[in-house]
């Protein structure tokens, strides 16, 4: 089976619409971003498309690619500080030059849309999440879009990224999977891999999950966002070889990727109504 998130995130957006139209809220988001990375460019044009869409406001802040850390804080504390403003996005990567850091403490948890600040990510591994970070939050939508059990089974995550690969784990450990972590160091990764139920790959390695090291029937969710030898963009899962054995399987694109955006907006949404309810994150 083909877990569609294009799809997924179709049906989320429109029921998004519906709940921000019914609240008569108007929520904001704010994207920071540094430099001219043209896919970041991409990526911050598709979640202002996404909130237009869906009936959030959306401001762009545009720095250059030798903004320092100051200049990239000077604005976060801005956008901190403005009541029209309930959620700040600072897409990654940014310049090497930036502390990423420093620059991701420095938003407000109240406005931490994209689940980064340790606030953010402390609240998640206490059970009691805020805002989960989009790309892990939108997989387990998608899991439970398609009815795959989660509980009691066992879920290897290849990756400790602290943007998918922890809050990934801690996601599906707070929904009673029986969770691994892999990573560089992993010793036997292959046979790890082959030991999942649920096999989430957040590597960035085109093609590294072959048939290989997937057991028969697993649902394989491919986070990687690679190009292959042609320059085509293509996951971590060889997607061919693999989908024959996979009971389940994300593509790429039109299967993580769209779910980061729609989780996005949901967040901001999220953000808006804690606001009007005077409820604090922190
Ligand atoms: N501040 C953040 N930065 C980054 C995040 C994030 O969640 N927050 N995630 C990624 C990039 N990303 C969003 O920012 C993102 C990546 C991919 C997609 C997506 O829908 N991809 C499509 C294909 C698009 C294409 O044609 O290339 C798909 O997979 O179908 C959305 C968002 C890193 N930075």
């Amino acid at each position: 089976m083909i877990l569609d998130g294009k799809a997924v995130s179709e049906k989320r957006l429109e029921i998004l619409k519906e709940e921000i139209e019914e609240s008569g809220l108007y929520p904001r988001l704010a994207t920071v971003i540094v430099g001219e990375d043209p896919a970041s460019q991409m990526y911050v044009r598709m979640k202002h498309r996404a909130c237009e869409r869906v009936g959030i406001g959306s401001v762009g802040i545009e720095l250059p690619a030798d903004a320092t850390t100051e200049r990239v804080l000077e604005a976060v504390v801005r956008l901190n500080n403005d009541p029209d403003i309930n959620g700040i996005l600072v897409q990654l990567p940014l310049p090497d030059g930036v502390d990423t850091t420093r620059v991701i403490d420095a938003v407000a948890p109240e406005k931490d849309v994209d689940g980064f600040h340790p606030c953010s990510l402390g609240r998640l591994l206490a059970g009691t999440p805020v805002f989960a970070p989009c790309t892990p939050q939108g997989i387990m939508t998608i899991l439970d879009e398609y009815n795959i059990p989660i509980r009691g089974r066992r879920a290897v995550v290849v990756g400790r990224s602290i943007d998918v690969g922890r809050p990934m784990a801690v996601l599906l450990l707070n929904a009673d999977a029986t969770v691994t972590i892999c990573h560089s160091k992993t010793e036997n990764l292959e046979e790890e891999m082959r030991r999942a139920d649920i096999l989430v790959s957040a590597v960035g390695k085109a093609k590294f999950v072959g048939p290989e090291m997937v057991k028969e029937g697993a649902t394989v969710i491919d986070v990687g966002i690679n190009q292959d030898e042609q320059g085509k963009l293509c996951g971590d899962v060889d997607f061919e070889a693999v989908k024959d054995r996979a009971g389940a399987i994300t593509p790429v694109p039109g299967g993580v990727g769209p779910m980061t955006i729609a989780t996005l907006m949901e967040n901001t949404f999220r953000a808006a109504k804690l606001r009007t309810c005077d409820n604090t994150v922190r």
